[in-house]
C-alpha cells in the first residue's frame, strides 16, 4: 500500500472538525474525492500533502507518516514525493514555462526529469520559451500539471484541475494526468465536482459534512 490514512480530523480555527473516511491507495491508482462545496475536500487534500497537520489520525506515504514530520524534514519529502496540481495554475509570472519546470528539480534536489520530453508530452513544446504570461487558461494548467510531474513524485495531488477549463481542455487535463501517474508509477488523487471527471476515474470517497 502506497498510502494510508486513518481516522483523520481536522479543524480550523474557530470551525467545526472535520472527519474524513481513510484512504487507501496503492501505486497507480486513481481516486476522486467527492463532497458538497465546503465539507473539507481541499483541507483532505492539504492534509495529505502535509500542509496541515491533523489534529487526529494520521497519513503514512509508502513507510513515512508525513503527518509526524515538521519544518525542513516535511518540505524535502513533499518536494521529492509529492506533486501538487493546485485548482489556479499559481506560475510565476516573470518566468518562461521552462524556467518555471526548472524550480522544480532545484528545490527538490531530485535527479532532473527530462523537461523538454515532458512539455512534448503536455503538448506544450513549442510553447517552452513562452512567458507564462501569454499562455492560456488551459495551457497554463498544463504547465502546472508538468510542475506537478517533474520531480517523478509517487503521489500526485490534484485540486479541481479542471474547474475553468471546456471540455475539449478537461479531456485532455485528465487523460495526461491518468497517463502520466501511470507511465511514473504514481498515485493519482483529484477533488472534483466536475461529472466530467468522474467519467473517466470511477474509485472514490466521499467526505461527508457532519
Ligand atoms: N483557513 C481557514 N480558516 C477557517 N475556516 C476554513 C479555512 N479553510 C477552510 N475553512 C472551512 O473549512 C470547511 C472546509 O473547507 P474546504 O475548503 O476544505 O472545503 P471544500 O469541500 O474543498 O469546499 P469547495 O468545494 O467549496 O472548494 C469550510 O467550512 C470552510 O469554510
Amino acid at each position: 500500500m502506497l498510502l494510508r490514512t486513518e481516522t483523520l480530523q481536522f479543524a480550523h480555527p474557530g470551525q467545526k472538525t472535520l472527519v474524513f473516511p481513510d484512504v487507501k491507495l496503492d501505486s497507480g491508482d486513481s481516486l476522486l474525492i467527492l463532497g458538497k462545496s465546503g465539507s473539507g475536500k481541499t483541507t483532505l487534500l492539504n492534509l495529505l500533502a502535509g500542509l496541515l497537520k491533523p489534529s487526529q489520525g494520521s497519513v503514512v506515504l509508502g513507510d513515512v507518516a508525513v503527518s509526524s514530520l515538521t519544518g525542513k524534514e516535511l518540505d524535502l519529502f513533499r518536494g521529492k514525493h509529492i506533486g501538487i496540481v493546485f485548482q489556479k495554475p499559481h506560475l510565476i509570472a516573470a518566468l518562461t514555462v521552462k524556467q518555471n519546470l526548472e524550480l522544480v528539480p532545484f528545490f527538490s534536489k531530485k535527479k532532473e526529469v527530462d523537461i523538454a520530453l515532458l512539455l512534448s508530452e503536455l503538448g506544450m513544446e513549442s510553447k517552452a520559451n513562452a512567458s507564462v504570461l501569454t499562455l492560456s487558461e488551459g495551457e497554463a494548467q498544463r504547465v502546472s500539471i508538468a510542475r506537478a510531474l517533474a520531480n517523478s513524485p509517487k503521489l500526485i495531488l490534484a485540486d479541481e484541475p479542471t474547474s475553468s477549463l471546456d471540455d475539449v481542455n478537461t479531456e485532455k487535463v485528465i487523460q495526461l494526468l491518468k497517463q502520466q501517474a501511470s507511465k511514473i508509477g504514481a498515485a493519482l488523487i483529484i477533488v472534483t465536482h466536475d461529472q466530467r471527471v468522474k467519467a473517466h476515474i470511477p474509485q472514490f470517497i466521499e467526505v461527508q459534512t457532519t
